[in-house]
This record gives structure tokens, C-alpha cells and sequence, in this order.
């Protein structure tokens, strides 16, 4: 069974609460997307492997842990999931960028793949595929068969916000694939929205409404 977990550190929750606020305008929403994004980074991260190295410091020798050097991939759903890359590749700085552009189709709510541009070592890298939204869960589920159609073999999911209906079917489809969440809420709204959600996230991003 994929790991299912809310982030449900208090700055995470105290920051998502005014990025589903109306009243927030680009600007401030950006801001606050872009550090979320690194506090659920930091979450999502615990599991990185460590190598011990010697050290010698001012008072004597010793041993002490840096990163394993894992090869990391970090995969933005066009467009909204461009709005949590820096945030993580502030903690990640190495980590590779890759790309798969989707929208999902305003009436039947079915993913529509435009771009898909991938580091070439794609199946070596432990991927984060991010958006900030799982609604349906048909972007997520479309941009996870992509990926792995190219060969990726690692995939952790890390959106904001869900909603049941799309963790349902993204378990359901790819069982190998943990998901990391700021909130779980309610359900969808006749029009495929997350009730109470944030609205649009790509056009809140980007100022295009
Ligand atoms: O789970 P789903 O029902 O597929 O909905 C979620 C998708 O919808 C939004 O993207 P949108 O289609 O608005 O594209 P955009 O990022 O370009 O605005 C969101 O960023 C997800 O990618
Ligand atoms: O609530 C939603 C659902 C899909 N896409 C969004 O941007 N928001
Ligand atoms: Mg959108």
C-alpha cells in the first residue's frame, strides 16, 4: 500500500490558510507557495540516506554524516507545479528539473499531455512529481504514466492540497507511488474543484484570472 501522509506541521497549516484566502493576491501567494514547497521538502526528505565522512575540526578527528549523494528528480506538472520547483531546490540544489505539461480539459476533466522533457537518467533518479493540486487525480495519474513510460522507476507524489476522490484514484493507479499532503479536504465541487480548496492554483500563480 502507498504511503499516505498529511504534513500537518503547524507553519505548513498556518501558511496554507492564507494561501486558500481569497483575499491573497499574486504576489503573496507565490511567496507563501514557494515556502510551503520547502517545508514539505524538508519533510519528504527525512528518508534520504547518509554516508559517514571523516572530519577533522578545530578541537580533534572525527566521523560526522553528509548525504549518500542519491540522484534526485524533480518533476513539476505544467503549469501550477512550477510554482513549488525553487522552493525545494532550495534545500535540493542538485537535484535535476524535468517537465511533463498537462491540462486537464475544463468539461470532461480528462488530462491533456502538451510537453513532457526529462533528465536523461530519469530511472536512476528517486523522483517528486509536484502540483499543487489533486482534484480528480487525472493530471497526476497521466503525468505518473509518463513518467514511467520514459522509464522512471522511483515516484513520490507531493501536492498542497486533495481531495479524497483524487487520493482514491491515484492509490488505485499507482500503488507504488507515496503521496505527501498539506490537506485533505472535503471533496469536489460539481466543476472538478477542491471544496474549500484554493481555487485555480495556475491562475492564482500566475495572475491569468
Ligand atoms: O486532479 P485533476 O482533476 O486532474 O486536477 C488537478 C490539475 O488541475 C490543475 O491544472 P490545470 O489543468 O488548471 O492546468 P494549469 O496548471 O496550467 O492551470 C492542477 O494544477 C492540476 O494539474
Ligand atoms: O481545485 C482545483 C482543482 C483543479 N485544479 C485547480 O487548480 N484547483
Ligand atoms: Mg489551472
Amino acid at each position: 500500500m502507498p504511503k499516505i501522509q498529511v504534513l500537518d506541521h503547524p507553519l505548513i497549516q498556518h501558511k496554507l490558510t492564507y494561501i486558500r484566502d481569497i483575499n491573497t493576491g499574486t504576489k503573496e501567494f507565490r511567496e507563501l507557495v514557494d515556502e510551503v514547497a520547502t517545508l514539505m521538502a524538508y519533510e519528504i526528505t527525512r528518508d534520504l540516506p547518509l554516508t559517514e565522512k571523516e572530519i577533522e575540526t578545530p578541537i580533534g578527528k572525527g566521523t560526522s554524516d553528509v548525504l549518500a549523494g542519491k540522484k534526485l528528480g524533480i518533476i513539476p506538472i505544467l503549469r501550477a507545479g512550477l510554482g513549488m520547483v525553487e522552493g525545494i531546490l532550495n534545500l535540493i540544489p542538485a537535484a535535476k528539473v524535468g517537465h511533463v505539461g498537462l491540462y486537464r480539459d475544463p468539461e470532461t476533466f480528462e488530462p491533456v499531455e502538451y510537453y513532457v522533457k526529462l533528465p536523461k537518467d530519469v530511472s536512476e533518479r528517486d523522483l517528486i512529481l509536484v502540483d499543487p493540486m489533486l482534484a480528480t487525480g487525472g493530471s497526476a495519474i497521466e503525468a505518473v504514466n509518463s513518467l514511467k513510460k520514459r522509464g522512471a522507476k522511483s515516484i513520490r507524489f507531493m501536492c498542497l492540497i486533495a481531495a479524497p476522490e483524487g487520493v482514491k484514484a491515484m492509490t488505485d493507479a499507482h500503488p507504488d507511488v507515496d503521496i505527501y499532503i498539506a490537506a485533505l479536504d472535503e471533496k469536489l465541487d460539481e466543476n472538478g474543484y477542491i471544496v474549500p480548496g484554493l481555487g485555480d492554483a495556475g491562475d492564482r500563480l500566475f495572475g491569468t484570472k
